[in-house]
């Protein structure tokens, strides 16, 4: 699903984000992406979504080569991505629902398909009965869920997350975790990137380790 070769990414002002990175993700893997600030996490995230091309190597997302896409098959690829944010970047104006239907808008999917669809998303993350309360009526950990409903209600088959649980209690991201898990085995690859090892190591899955933008393992820590 995801496959990184030999991949280097410099930033315009010379700063060395990512050097030789090597891995590939399978379709229908779950696994965790790691490594102290700065280290290259969300770089790699943005070569995923074509937010930024790799100065060397090949990123290859569904087998599509990132470093050759044109900028009008960006949006197909991005449809094939959910991604989650640590901050959720709701719209605050809006409901619950509307915040949820928005992928399915920009889509053009009709009225009624929408509702379908925006009810199971909000079901599966256990907020069916908050459909028309404003995220600011919600707990952190509930608007955090909003945001994972957006990312899968268009159910892209890979779903990508930037510190979901960062500004959650361990009980709650634990929680979070677990949803990641139910869309996983429903077929689902998921990578999540977060500095919380504590709850890596419960988690048991395998473990990108970046260090100073090099990959340092690709094992599940012990
Ligand atoms: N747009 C950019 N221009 C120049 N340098 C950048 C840019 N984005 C990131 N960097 C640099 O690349 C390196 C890796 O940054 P990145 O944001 O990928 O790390 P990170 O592991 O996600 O960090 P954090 O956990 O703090 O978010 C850092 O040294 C950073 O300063």
């Amino acid at each position: 699903m995801i496959r990184f070769e030999q991949v280097s990414k410099i930033y315009p002002g010379g700063q060395t984000a990512l050097e030789n990175v090597d891995f590939h993700l399978q379709r229908g893997e779950m696994a965790f992406l790691t490594g102290h600030s700065g280290a290259g996490k969300s770089t790699l995230l943005k070569l995923i979504t074509a937010i930024e091309k790799p100065t060397m190597g090949k990123v290859l997302v569904n087998d599509h080569d990132i470093g050759t896409l044109s900028r009008s098959a960006v949006p197909y690829l991005r449809r094939n991505i959910g991604i989650i944010f640590q901050d959720h970047n709701l719209l605050m104006d809006r409901s619950v629902y509307d915040n949820v239907a928005l992928p399915l808008l920009i889509e053009g999917f009709h009225d009624r398909e929408i509702n379908k669809r925006v009810e199971a998303a909000l079901e599966m993350v256990g907020l069916g009965d908050k459909t028309n309360f404003a995220p600011m009526q919600l707990s952190g950990g509930e608007q955090q869920r909003v945001g994972i409903a957006r990312a899968v209600v268009a159910r892209p088959p890979l779903l990508l997350a930037d510190e979901p649980t960062g500004n959650l209690d361990p009980k709650l991201s634990m929680e979070i975790l677990r949803l990641f898990e139910t869309f996983n085995r429903a077929g689902t690859t998921v990578l999540i990137a977060t500095h919380d090892l504590g709850l890596i190591a419960r988690m048991r899955y395998r473990t990108l380790t970046l260090g100073q933008g090099r990959l340092l393992s690709t094992e599940a820590v012990a």
